[in-house]
C-alpha cells in the first residue's frame, strides 16, 4: 500500500498510450490504474509523481527528467519489446525497474514477414494502387512463386525460426546464418545452417532480416553483400531499420540488381520527406509498411498481460520475469558476490568475443563447465553467477532489448539458447596465489572430433597449415583482488589482465621482435596502446597432450600478447597483423 497525506492508498498506474484492457483488467483488481492518452509531455511531468508504475509503448518518451520527477515511481513497464524510448541509465540509478514483453509479439513479427513475403513476391503494393487509381494492369504485374523457392534468414532466433517454420508450409527451401543458433532447433525445423553469410547471401531468393539491431550488424547488408545475390531476390526486414544499409539498397533496387523489398522498419522512424527511406517507400519493387510487426490483436493481449502481470510482481515485492535493468543480484549478497558477479559476465563475454569470433561455425551450444574454487566453494547461492555468465556470453550477440538476463530466467534463457552449464565446487586453498577465491570456465574439445577443427579453438589459426598447432580445452580462470576481477588463465596461457575496455589478443610465435611488430601496425593505424601483458604458456595443470590437429607432435613455442588499446582495431588492420611474420592469431574483443 501507498502513503497519500498520510492514508494508505492503493498503488497508482499511469497508462500514457494505447494499451491492451486485457491486462489493465489484472491490474484494476489490486491497483488504482489511470488512462490518460494525449498528455503533452509536461503535463505527464506535471502528474507523474503521484504514481507507482508507468506502462508505455514507443511513444512515451521516459527520459531522466521524468523519470526523476516520479518520486514514488518503482517500475516503467514496455508493452512491447524495445526499450529504446526509456532512459534506461537514469532509471538504473534511481532504482527504477523497467520491464518489457520478449516473448509477447514474436509470432505478429514473423507474420508481417511471411505477409510481406507474398506482396513482394506478387506486387501487391503496387497492384493495389495501381487498381485503386482505376487502372486494370495484369501483364505489367506477373509475380513469382515462393514454393520452390529459397528462403535465407540471416539471425535464427525467436522470430527467424518462426518465420522458417511458416515458410517451410510454404513449400520453401530454409537456409539460415547465425553463428548463435541452436543447430537441433534448426534441423527440427529443416533449417539448413550455412557456415558463412556469403554462401546464404549466394543462395538466396528472399533473404530475411531477423537479427537484433547492435554495432555488429549495423549495415552488415551493404553494398558488398548485395552485389553477391541474384539478380532476383528480394530481400526482407521487419527486424529494426539500418541492418540493412538504406543508400545500398535503394542503389541496388534503381540498378536491376535486387529485385524488391518488404520493410517494415526504417532507420529513422517515422522517416522524413526526401530521405533515403522515403525514396524507397515510393519505390514501385518496395512494400512498405509503418512498423506494424508487432500491430495485431493478439499481440498487443500478449504484452499487456505480459507486462501487467509483471507490474504487479513488482508493486508486491518480486521479482520480474523480464526486467531489462533487475538486479542480477539481491541487496543482501551485494558485497560478497558482486565483484564474481562483474567477472563471471566479463568472463563469459570473453569466452564468445576471443574463441568465437574466429570461425563462423563457432556456436554457443556447448556444455560448459564452471568451477568455483577456494572459499567461493562455500557460496550456497551460485545463481548469482550462473546468471551472469549466461548474460555474458550471451550479450556480444544479442541486443540489450531483446535480451533481460536475472537470476529469474537466466536457466531458461540457456535452455532456449543450447548452452548447458555444469556447476561444481573446488575448495583447494589458493592463499598462496595472492587471492582466496577464483572460478574456471571451460569447455573440453576432443582432438579426435572433426569439429575441433572447425571450433575457432585458438590454438588453431589461420596460419595453422604452415605451423602444426594444439587442439585444447578452451579455459579461461578469473580472481578477484581488493574488488577488482583479473583473468589468471586464457586457453592455454597464464596471464594477468584486467579484463576491461578494448583489447587486442594475438598468439603469436614466442620469437624476438614479435611485440614491435604489433605495436608498429597499431601505430601507423592511429590505435595508441594503454597497457600490455605477454603471456606464457600455463606451467602446471592441463596443457593437453602435444597433439596437432592431426595428430601430430607439436612445439611449445606460443605466448599470447594482450594489449589493451584506446579504440577499436579495425578488421583490415587484425588481419594484417595475421598476414605479417609470426602472429599465428589475433581476437578484438570488448570488455
Ligand atoms: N517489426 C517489429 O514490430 C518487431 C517485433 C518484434 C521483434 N522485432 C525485431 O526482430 C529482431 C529479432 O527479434 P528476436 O526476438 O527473434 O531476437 P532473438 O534475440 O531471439 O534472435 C536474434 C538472433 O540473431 C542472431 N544474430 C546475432 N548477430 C548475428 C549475426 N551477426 N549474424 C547472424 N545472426 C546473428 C542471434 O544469435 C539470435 O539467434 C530484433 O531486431 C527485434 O527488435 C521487430
Ligand atoms: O519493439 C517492439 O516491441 C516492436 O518493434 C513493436 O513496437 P510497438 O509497440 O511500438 O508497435
Amino acid at each position: 500500500m501507498a502513503e497519500t497525506n498520510g492514508h494508505t492508498s492503493r498503488p497508482r498506474v499511469l497508462i500514457p498510450e494505447k494499451v491492451s484492457p486485457d491486462g489493465l483488467r489484472l491490474l484494476q483488481e489490486t491497483l488504482d490504474v489511470d488512462e490518460k492518452k494525449g498528455l503533452t509531455p509536461d503535463e505527464l511531468k506535471d502528474i507523474i509523481g503521484e504514481y507507482d508504475a508507468l506502462i508505455v509503448r514507443s511513444e512515451t518518451k521516459v527520459n531522466a527528467q521524468l523519470l526523476a520527477a516520479g518520486k514514488r515511481l518503482k517500475v516503467v513497464a514496455r508493452a512491447g519489446v524495445g526499450v529504446d524510448n526509456v532512459d534506461l541509465e537514469a532509471a538504473t540509478k534511481l532504482g527504477v525497474i523497467v520491464v518489457n514483453s520478449p516473448q509477447g509479439n514474436i509470432n505478429a513479427a514473423a507474420e508481417h514477414t511471411i505477409a510481406l513475403l507474398m506482396a513482394v513476391a506478387r506486387n501487391v503494393g503496387s497492384a493495389s494502387v495501381s487498381i485503386k487509381s482505376g487502372k486494370w494492369e495484369r501483364s505489367k504485374l506477373v509475380g513469382v512463386e515462393v514454393k520452390g523457392k529459397t528462403l535465407c534468414v540471416l539471425g535464427l532466433g525467436k522470430v527467424g525460426l518462426t518465420v522458417a517454420r511458416a515458410a517451410g508450409g510454404l513449400g520453401m527451401n530454409l537456409m539460415a546464418f547465425d553463428p548463435y543458433a541452436n543447430p537441433s532447433l534448426a534441423a527440427s525445423a529443416n533449417v539448413e545452417l550455412v557456415s558463412s553469410m556469403d554462401e546464404l547471401l549466394e543462395q538466396a531468393d528472399f533473404l530475411t532480416i531477423h537479427t537484433p539491431m547492435i554495432a555488429s550488424t549495423k549495415g552488415i547488408i551493404g553494398a558488398s553483400e548485395l552485389s553477391k545475390m541474384k539478380k532476383t531476390a528480394r530481400i526482407l526486414n521487419v527486424a529494426r531499420g539500418g541492418i540493412v544499409d538504406e543508400k545500398s539498397l535503394l542503389e541496388a533496387i534503381e540498378a536491376g540488381t535486387i529485385a524488391g523489398a518488404g520493410l517494415d522498419v526504417f532507420t529513422a522512424e517515422p522517416p522524413q520527406p526526401g530521405d533515403t527511406a522515403s525514396k524507397l517507400i515510393e519505390h514501385p519493387s518496395v512494400v512498405a509498411t509503418p512498423h506494424l510487426g508487432a500491430s495485431t490483436v493478439e499481440a498487443q493481449e500478449n504484452v499487456s498481460i505480459d507486462v501487467c502481470t509483471q507490474v504487479i510482481s513488482i508493486l508486491s515485492g518480486q521479482l520480474p520475469r523480464s526486467a531489462v535493468n533487475a538486479p542480477i543480484i539481491l541487496p543482501e549478497e551485494y558485497r560478497t558476490l558482486q565483484p564474481f558477479v562483474t567477472l563471471l559476465e566479463k568472463m563469459g563475454s570473453l569466452y564468445t568475443q576471443h574463441f568465437g569470433q574466429n570461425n563462423s561455425t563457432q556456436r554457443l551450444r556447448t556444455t560448459f563447465e564452471l568451477v568455483y574454487e577456494g572459499t567461493l566453494a562455500s557460496t550456497n547461492n551460485t545463481k548469482p553467477l550462473f546468471a551472469s555468465l549466461v548474460k555474458g556470453l550471451v550479450s556480444p550477440v544479442t541486443s540489450t532489448d531483446s535480451l533481460n538476463i536475472n537470476i529469474v530466467n537466466a536457466e531458461l534463457v540457456a535452455k532456449e539458447r543450447g548452452i548447458l552449464i555444469s556447476e561444481s565446487k573446488s575448495r583447494e586453498n589458493l592463499e598462496q596465489e595472492g587471492y582466496s577465491a577464483s572460478v574456471t570456465l571451460k569447455v573440453r574439445l576432443d582432438p579426435r572430433s572433426p569439429s575441433a577443427s572447425r571450433r575457432g579453438n585458438p590454438i588453431e589459426g589461420e596460419q595453422s597449415s604452415q605451423r602444426k598447432t594444439k587442439i585444447q580445452d578452451q579455459i579461461i580462470t578469473g580472481f578477484v583482488v581488493n574488488n577488482q576481477p583479473y583473468i589468471s588463465r586464457l586457453g592455454r596461457f597464464s596471464c594477468q589482465f584486467v579484463p576491461t575496455g578494448t583489447l587486442l589478443i594475438c598468439r603469436n610465435y614466442d620469437e624476438p621482435g614479435k611485440i614491435g611488430v604489433v605495436g608498429e601496425r597499431l601505430g601507423k593505424a592511429g590505435v595508441n596502446i594503454r597497457f600490455m601483458s605477454v603471456a606464457p604458456i600455463e606451467q602446471n595443470g592441463n596443457n593437453g597432450g602435444g597433439l596437432t590437429v592431426d595428430g601430430h607432435e607439436a612445439k611449445e613455442n606460443e605466448a599470447l600478447m594482450i594489449l589493451g588499446v584506446d579504440k577499436p582495431v579495425d578488421e583490415e588492420v587484425r588481419k594484417s597483423l595475421i598476414a605479417g611474420d609470426g602472429v599465428v592469431e589475433a581476437s578484438v574483443v570488448l570488455l
